[in-house]
């Protein structure tokens, strides 16, 4: 298991409630490295939640310490790296991103929604109609996630194993196609 990957990382990105950070707690286990999460990282040098730094510092400050994380990270090899939804908006992120396999989990607006209502930790779906705008953001953000190396489009009812069970089988050909990586 440990050589599947080579050596070198694996990026889940993907909307909010995507799950990127619970497949990515499973991944790690199941390769048996090490698991990180941007937005935890975040609140950890920070000091402060999401909700409270997006509202005293701005969104634009989350996106830099994001890249700043983002960087310091991509250079660990052996680990699975779960992003924050918005990862994938800035250009130069996506050199740091390219450091490993990007893998992208694609869920319906409908069950995100289901999954983050009662939610309070997600700032940007604080607004009049939340299911509106995970659709605007999906929409946004479509062509942005489509550069992942493995795209997974999924109901929203495969529990987190079997999405990890799906990550795995198809890591290989991925791996295959991707000569950065072999
Ligand atoms: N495959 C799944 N089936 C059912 N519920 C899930 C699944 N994956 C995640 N969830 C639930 O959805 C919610 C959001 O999951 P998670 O925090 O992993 O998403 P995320 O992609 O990391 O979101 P964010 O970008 O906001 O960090 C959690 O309550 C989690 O338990
Ligand atoms: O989709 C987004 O832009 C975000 C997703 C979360 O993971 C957090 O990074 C933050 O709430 C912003
Ligand atoms: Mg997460």
């Amino acid at each position: 298991m440990n050589n599947t990957l080579k050596n070198c990382s694996l990026f889940l990105v993907g909307m909010m409630g995507a799950g990127k950070t619970t497949v990515g707690q499973e991944l790690a286990k199941r390769f048996n490295y090490r698991f990180f999460d941007t937005d935890t990282l975040i609140e950890r040098v920070t000091g402060t939640d999401i909700p409270q730094l997006f509202a005293t510092q701005g969104e634009e400050r989350f996106r830099q310490l994001e890249t700043q994380i983002l960087g310091q990270l991509s250079a660990q090899l052996r680990s699975v790296i779960s992003t924050g939804g918005g990862i994938v908006l800035k250009p130069e992120n996506w050199g740091y991103l390219r450091h490993g396999i990007v893998v992208w989990l694609d869920v319906p607006p409908e069950v995100l929604y289901d999954r983050l209502k009662t939610d309070e930790t997600r700032p940007l779906l604080k607004t009049e109609n939340p299911l509106e705008t995970l659709q605007k953001l999906c929409d946004r953000r479509q062509s942005l996630y489509a550069q992942a190396d493995l795209h997974l489009t999924l109901t929203g009812a495969e529990s987190p194993e079997k999405v990890t069970d799906t990550v795995l089988t198809q890591l290989p050909r991925i791996l295959k196609s991707n000569s950065v990586h072999n």
